[in-house]
């Protein structure tokens, strides 16, 4: 008998004479084995079962009747509180969003890490499309293409604004920002799809273009160029521990959690307010130097507690627009990529990052600018114009323009 057999024997014996040793007294359980706890759930449903659905299947309040967002979105439409025609286009969206979540979710075992065409392909912005990035925003699209009810398309992916083929137009603008915070995806940091929606004010339709746009066209571009208070809907779709869509159609901001287990976005965060005051700011410090002294000496006091609430604020910062937004509306606070000496203009885009997400704010009671003016109000000069962005509780908001109002002789502004 060779020697190693005996050395791998005293190897495995020990295992499995303390698995045996442990197990003795226990009674093998069969894998449907109940425990005392289902059991007594079990219990319960089927006693509510009997009580109340007269024998008619099982009933669970909260489960029985689900809002999902199609029905949500056509309650508001019943209600008059929104056109007919939104439905079509938040179900090509929700249906886009769901694609794009399972592709970021797979995007490791898939293959969709990484950047698109080895790098080679720049965006207008001069970013390197992520393949993720190109993925969805061909899935986003189309989802709208299909919905019959598109105009003009314009996205951070696409460099002019583009319709959809002629034989499915409609007199929608849709602005979206496929896949923001991508540069985080290949880290599985949360990621998200940012949306607006339009009215469009001109019909019109045109070939997808390169950089020469027709005098007959720039129509179609005037109609992306709307301000963010013209939106009639917006939303964004957080890839992240769940996937949460967040919307409004003009009547408060309301959330809906994917449900993995029907497909379905459910609505969990109905009517979201976000506090009147938060304890936590959300700014690249690392821009610190760059940012005029008004900005510097407000989170100063913010960090020191020496600010209207007395109290000391924490520091969060994702990198992620949507994850930093989304915290900000539930948690509070100010979230803000403002202009600075590198980029004056700091670097989110007006149309399709900060309007939406400023119209989401505002309709769950907190405030954004650009720290002179509302964001809504701001009319476009171009399709990916960057403006500087301040958002978030009412008080902290109201607070950073008091002392810019304060400051502002100082700054000769
Ligand atoms: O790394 P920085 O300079 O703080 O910038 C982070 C910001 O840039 C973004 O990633 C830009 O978005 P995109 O990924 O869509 O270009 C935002 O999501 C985020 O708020």
């Amino acid at each position: 008998m060779s020697p190693c057999w005996v050395t791998s024997s005293w190897v495995v014996a020990p295992h499995i004479t303390r698995y045996y040793l442990l197990n003795r007294n226990r009674e093998t359980k069969p894998y449907s084995h109940v425990s005392p706890i289902r059991t007594s759930i079990l219990a319960t449903i089927t006693s509510q079962q009997d009580a109340s659905s007269n024998g008619a299947g099982l009933f669970l309040p909260s489960q029985d009747s689900p809002t999902t967002l199609t029905r949500f979105v056509l309650e508001n439409i019943r209600s008059s509180k929104a056109p007919e025609d939104i439905v079509d286009l938040i179900s090509s969206i929700q249906f886009a969003c769901k694609k794009i979540a399972s592709l970021v979710s797979r995007a490791g075992i898939t293959n969709l890490t990484g950047l698109f065409n080895e790098g080679k392909s720049i965006n207008i912005q001069g970013e390197e499309q992520k393949k993720l990035d190109v993925l969805s925003n061909q899935v986003l699209k189309n989802a709208l293409k299909y919905s019959g009810k598109m105009g003009v398309i314009a996205s951070e992916e696409e460099d002019v604004p583009v319709t959809v083929d002629e034989s499915f137009s409609g007199t929608y603008v849709a602005v979206f920002d496929p896949l923001d915070g991508s540069s985080n995806l290949d880290a599985a940091v949360a990621t998200g799809t940012i949306f607006g929606i339009f009215k469009q004010e001109v019909s019109c339709l045109i070939e997808d273009m390169a950089d020469n746009i027709e005098p007959s066209q720039l129509h179609c571009l005037a109609s992306t160029l709307q301000p963010g208070s013209r939106l009639l809907a917006a939303g964004y779709c957080m890839y992240s521990s769940s996937t949460m869509m967040v919307l409004s159609l003009g009547h408060g901001t309301h959330g809906f959690t994917l449900d993995p287990e029907v497909g379905e976005f459910v609505l969990t965060h109905p009517y979201m307010k976000i506090p009147k005051r938060g304890q936590i700011y959300s700014f690249n410090e690392a821009n610190y130097h760059q940012w005029d002294p008004v900005l510097q000496e407000y989170i100063e006091n913010l960090k020191s507690g020496k600010n209207r609430s007395g109290k000391c604020y924490s520091l969060r910062y994702i990198g992620s627009l949507v994850a930093d937004v989304h915290r900000t509306l539930l948690y509070g606070g100010v979230f803000g990529y403002p202009g600075d000496k590198k980029n004056p203009n700091g670097k989110l885009r007006l149309l399709y990052e900060c309007a939406p997400m400023s119209y989401l704010i505002e309709q769950a009671g907190g405030k954004a600018t650009n720290g002179k003016q509302r964001i809504l109000d701001i009319v476009p000069n171009t399709t990916h114009e960057r403006q500087p962005l301040i958002l978030g509780s009412e008080e902290d908001v109201d607070e950073l323009m008091h002392v810019y109002t304060k400051y502002a002789a100082k700054l000769q502004v």
